[in-house]
């Protein structure tokens, strides 16, 4: 049977969890790798309090009844255990996706009854599902698009000159180590590395001393493109293939002795965290604003950089939080504690602009390539996105509510990033947590 599909949103979800829930309604629908004990992992859509398993509802047969173009096919490759094959398929499969999923899952579906048939065998409790990473990830790189942290940063690392010319002209960025990312939850050990002690000349080797997170968007790529062939601004919002949230660990010591002449090397390579769900475009539309104009007397982008579309569109509302917990809050019980609030209106780039200028020299970017945005911090105290902004460079310690005070992390100490959009009707969409802790050296 097959039923119409529409493009209208329904609100509410016969999954009662799913409804009002703050991160996890009909509105989001993000897609993520999960596994239970025992079984083999597979790709599932959070939903309320639950993860639909999309290779119990492929083999029922679900998606090919509401067969409308691609869906089955998406649903199939989105079933797998890596999503870079459902990245390919690109935005129209997605969406389409998208449709199949609503279908099934709004209030009144003509499917309710068998789905509901199939139990805990289909919607997973998500307490049970270990989330994975979503994706074989080729390349990473991450940008320095959160002007606020370029220009504070800057200003510690070369006080004469904070933010280069080069900034305003080019979405200035790094090629990080695909190979260190871990999914929400992971531990890293304190990485060791040569560092500068103040007034001295000569290096020493050791554990860093002045460890730090990195709030910032992450930005995975859906369909790729050819060597050679660049993706041109009016097309590069297609080739996104959804967001998360990534924690980009920095050795601020280290990073401030090896960053010249090339950039970050060892000082960010030995761990990257992100969230596990990836929020798809289609979630995030209403979610949508236009670029920040540039200051007056900023230079506009260069042709191949401007459209106009992506300047009325192209920037995100979302809310942001970064939260911190010391070993001596979680043995007391304590929740985590706000340290900054921040926003993706804070970049200077948008998010096609980073695609397009990352092509526009021929390089390939792949189906589950993952960019960094960049550093999101506010221009005021409270939204800095990193340790090193906040405690203006190590000089003001923070503060803690049980008296604890951090200028850099210590060992045993766990960041968590959090990111949600209201929707001026009401409602929301969350992209669920960013952790990672920190463990000694070894
Ligand atoms: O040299 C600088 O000004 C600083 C560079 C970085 O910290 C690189 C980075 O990760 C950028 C970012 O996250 O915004
Ligand atoms: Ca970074
Ligand atoms: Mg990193």
């Amino acid at each position: 049977m097959t039923q119409s599909l529409t493009s209208h949103q329904p609100v509410r979800s016969w999954v009662r969890s799913a409804n009002d829930h703050p991160d996890f309604s009909l509105l989001n629908l993000p897609l993520g790798v999960f596994r239970v004990a025992g079984e083999s992992p597979r790709g599932g859509v959070a939903i309320g309090d639950s993860v639909l398993d999309l290779r119990v509802a492929v083999d029922a047969g679900l998606f090919v009844e509401v067969e409308q173009g691609l869906a089955a096919k998406a649903a199939a490759l989105a079933a797998g255990s890596q999503l870079n094959a459902f990245f390919a398929l690109g935005k129209h499969a997605r969406v389409q996706f998208r449709q199949a999923l609503l279908a099934l899952l709004e209030e009144g579906s003509v499917y309710q009854v068998r789905m509901e048939a199939l139990g805990e065998a289909l919607l997973r409790p998500m307490s049970l599902c270990e989330m994975l990473l979503p994706a074989r990830i080729g390349d990473y790189t991450d940008f320095y698009v959160g002007i606020n942290h370029a220009m504070n940063v800057g200003k510690l690392f070369r006080p004469d000159n904070p933010l280069l010319p080069n900034y305003k002209y080019v979405p200035i960025g790094y090629h990080g180590r695909a190979s260190t990312i871990a999914v929400s939850g992971a531990t890293f050990h304190r990485p060791k590395g040569q560092t500068l002690p103040a007034g001295q000349t000569v290096p020493v080797f050791g554990p860093s001393k002045k460890l730090d997170f990195e709030l910032e968007l992450g930005i995975w790529i859906g369909s790729g493109n050819q060597v050679g062939q660049a993706i041109p601004i009016s097309e590069a919002a297609d080739h996104i293939g959804g967001f998360c949230l990534l924690n980009d660990w920095s050795a601020r010591d280290v990073q401030a002795w090896e960053y010249q002449p090339l950039g970050p090397f060892l000082s960010k390579s030995f761990a990257t965290t992100v969230s596990p769900w990836i929020i798809s475009p289609e979630a995030l539309a209403p979610f949508r604003k236009a670029q920040p104009s540039r200051p007056e007397g900023d230079p506009e982008p260069l042709d191949y950089l401007l459209d106009h579309k992506d300047q009325a569109e192209g920037a995100y509302d979302i809310e942001l939080e970064v939260l911190l917990l010391t070993e001596r809050m979680a043995a007391e019980g304590m929740e985590p504690e706000v340290i900054c609030r921040s926003n993706t209106l804070n970049m200077y780039w948008t998010v096609a602009q980073m695609v397009t200028h990352h092509s526009v020299n021929g390089c390939q970017l792949q189906s589950g390539d993952l960019f960094g945005s960049g550093t999101l911090s506010g221009k005021e105290e409270g939204e800095f996105g990193s340790l090193l902004e906040l405690t203006h460079g190590g000089k003001e310690a923070l503060q803690l509510a049980n008296g604890e005070r951090r200028t850099f992390l210590e060992d045993g100490d766990v960041i968590v990033l959090r990111a949600r959009c209201h929707a001026e009707g009401g409602g929301s969409i969350g992209f669920g947590e960013c952790r990672g802790k920190v463990l000694p050296a070894c």
